[in-house]
Order: C-alpha cells, then sequence, then structure tokens
C-alpha cells in the first residue's frame, strides 16, 4: 500500500473538521473522494500534504510514518499537491512556474519538462506568458504539471475540475487518467463526483467529517442512495443514517454534486 490514513482526527480551533477518517490508496490507482461542500475532503488532502496537524491518528506514506513530518519533508518524500485554488505564481512566466516544481530536485530535469509539455501542449505554446494571465483551465493545467515536476509517487489533486467549463473538465481528467497511465498514483478530491467516479477506480464518501462509504468507484456510480445525493438522481438521501443504520441520527448532505 502507499499510503494508509488510518483514523485521522483533524481540528481547526475548537471544530473537529475529521472525525476519524481512514483512506487507502494502492500503488498505481487512482482513489477519489467525494462528499458534500464542508464534509472534509479539502481537510483530508492537507492533513495528508502537511499543511494541517493531526490531533490523532497516522498517516503512513511508502512504508514511513509521514503523521508528524513537514509538507516540504512530503514533497521530498513523494508527496505532489496541485491545491485548490491552484496557487500559480501569477508574476513569474509559465516556465518558471514549472521550475519551481522541481525545486526540491537536484540534476537535470529537462526531460521531465518535456514530457510536461507533452501531456499539456497549452503550456510549451504559452510558456513564455505570465501565470496570472492564463485562464482557468490553463491555471490547472499549469498547477498540475508543476506538481508532476516534483515526480511524485502520488499526486494529490484538489478539486481540478472547479469553476471550468465541461469540455475543459473533459480534457484535464483525460489528462489525469494519461499521467495514472504512465504510472502516477493518483488522490482526487472533487466536488464533481459523476465524473470523478468515472475516472477513478476506488472512491471514498466522506460526509461531516466522516467515510460513509468506500466502494469500487464504477459501484457508487451505480448505486442508488449515491446518485441520489451526489450524481443528481433526485431527493437528497442520507448516507450517514444508512451507514450508522439510525434514523434520524445525522444531517442531510447539504447540497448534490
Ligand atoms: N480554516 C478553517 N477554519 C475553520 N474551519 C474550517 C477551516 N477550513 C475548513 N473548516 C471546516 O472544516 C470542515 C471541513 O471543510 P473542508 O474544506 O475540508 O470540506 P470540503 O469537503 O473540502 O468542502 P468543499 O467542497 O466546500 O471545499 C467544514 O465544516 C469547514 O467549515
Amino acid at each position: 500500500m502507499l499510503l494508509e490514513v488510518k483514523d485521522i482526527h483533524v481540528h481547526y480551533g475548537k471544530i473537529e473538521a475529521l472525525k476519524g477518517i481512514s483512506v487507502e490508496v494502492n500503488e498505481g490507482e487512482i482513489v477519489t473522494l467525494i462528499g458534500a461542500n464542508g464534509a472534509g475532503k479539502t481537510t483530508t488532502l492537507k492533513t495528508i500534504s502537511g499543511l494541517r496537524p493531526l490531533s490523532s491518528g497516522s498517516i503512513t506514506f511508502d512504508g514511513n510514518d509521514i503523521s508528524k513530518m513537514p509538507g516540504h519533508q512530503r514533497v521530498v518524500a513523494g508527496l505532489g499537491q496541485a491545491p485548490e485554488g491552484r496557487g500559480v505564481f501569477p508574476g513569474m512566466t509559465v516556465q518558471d512556474n514549472l521550475l519551481m516544481g522541481a525545486y526540491t530536485r537536484s540534476g537535470d530535469f529537462s526531460a521531465d519538462l518535456d514530457e510536461v509539455y507533452e501531456l499539456f501542449p497549452r503550456l510549451l505554446e504559452r510558456r513564455t506568458q505570465m501565470g496570472g494571465t492564463m485562464s482557468g483551465g490553463e491555471q490547472q493545467m499549469l498547477a498540475i504539471g508543476r506538481a508532476l515536476m516534483a515526480k511524485p509517487k502520488l499526486l494529490l489533486l484538489d478539486e481540478p475540475s472547479m469553476g471550468l467549463a465541461p469540455l475543459i473538465v473533459q480534457q484535464i481528467f483525460s489528462i489525469i487518467e494519461e499521467i495514472n497511465r504512465r504510472g502516477t498514483t493518483v488522490l482526487l478530491v472533487e466536488q464533481n463526483a459523476q465524473q470523478a467516479l468515472k475516472l477513478a477506480h476506488r472512491a471514498y464518501v466522506l460526509e461531516t467529517g466522516q467515510v460513509v462509504k468506500s466502494a469500487p468507484a464504477d459501484e457508487l456510480l451505480n448505486d442508488p442512495a449515491v446518485q441520489a445525493a451526489y450524481l443528481g438522481g433526485g431527493a437528497a438521501h442520507d448516507l450517514v443514517e444508512e451507514a450508522a443504520g439510525a434514523p434520524g441520527s445525522a444531517s442531510v448532505p447539504e447540497e448534490p454534486a
């Protein structure tokens, strides 16, 4: 197993955002976390990448306990992240943005730059353009390309479809598939559950800081409760109740994805 997140609890002040999340990612997989706004998807990714501290639980990556490892060391260990909101450096060129992704490495990474340009021909066309003047979709490509420059074993992607037109989302998702086909394991957080489940091998459904379901992605795509709650299939269905077997014990998802 490449990543094992075990029973993690994470707080923002007194608010417990993650209430015992466990997630596993095997080498070669695309795994997705889906769930309504506020379910804890982004917090889970931030905790894996070291941007949020754990209150309890553990994270094991590539055989090492990284629970207390600082974020920059996790990048060196092989965790690459394209963050929510993209984090492109606006006043730097596309190429310099990409090269920043390799700051933890030494040696010659021109072959890696070539590979990123091959995956994203648009970035090659725009390599001298300032990052901040790129469109939303192009900035998302840049964020993923920059994360790839660190040669990650596991690529963490936070809502790559956010705010993008359907055609661009399709393009980005097929590139993620290609990145995975070339050997990079992917953990994807998405509001766009439909697209994410079509792309992923396995998925976890999060609600109010807990995992309420985990299954192969195609199984979840055909699951009536998941369809109702997250795939625009009708009235929201409460998966927490179903998981807990206790009707009336939890809240309804805020909105379908
Ligand atoms: N900086 C913060 N300070 C306080 N509470 C926070 C902070 N960031 C997130 N939270 C809370 O933690 C919980 C989980 O939020 P998180 O952003 O992880 O959810 P999410 O599933 O990624 O949602 P979204 O899809 O809306 O980004 C929410 O209740 C949220 O309000």
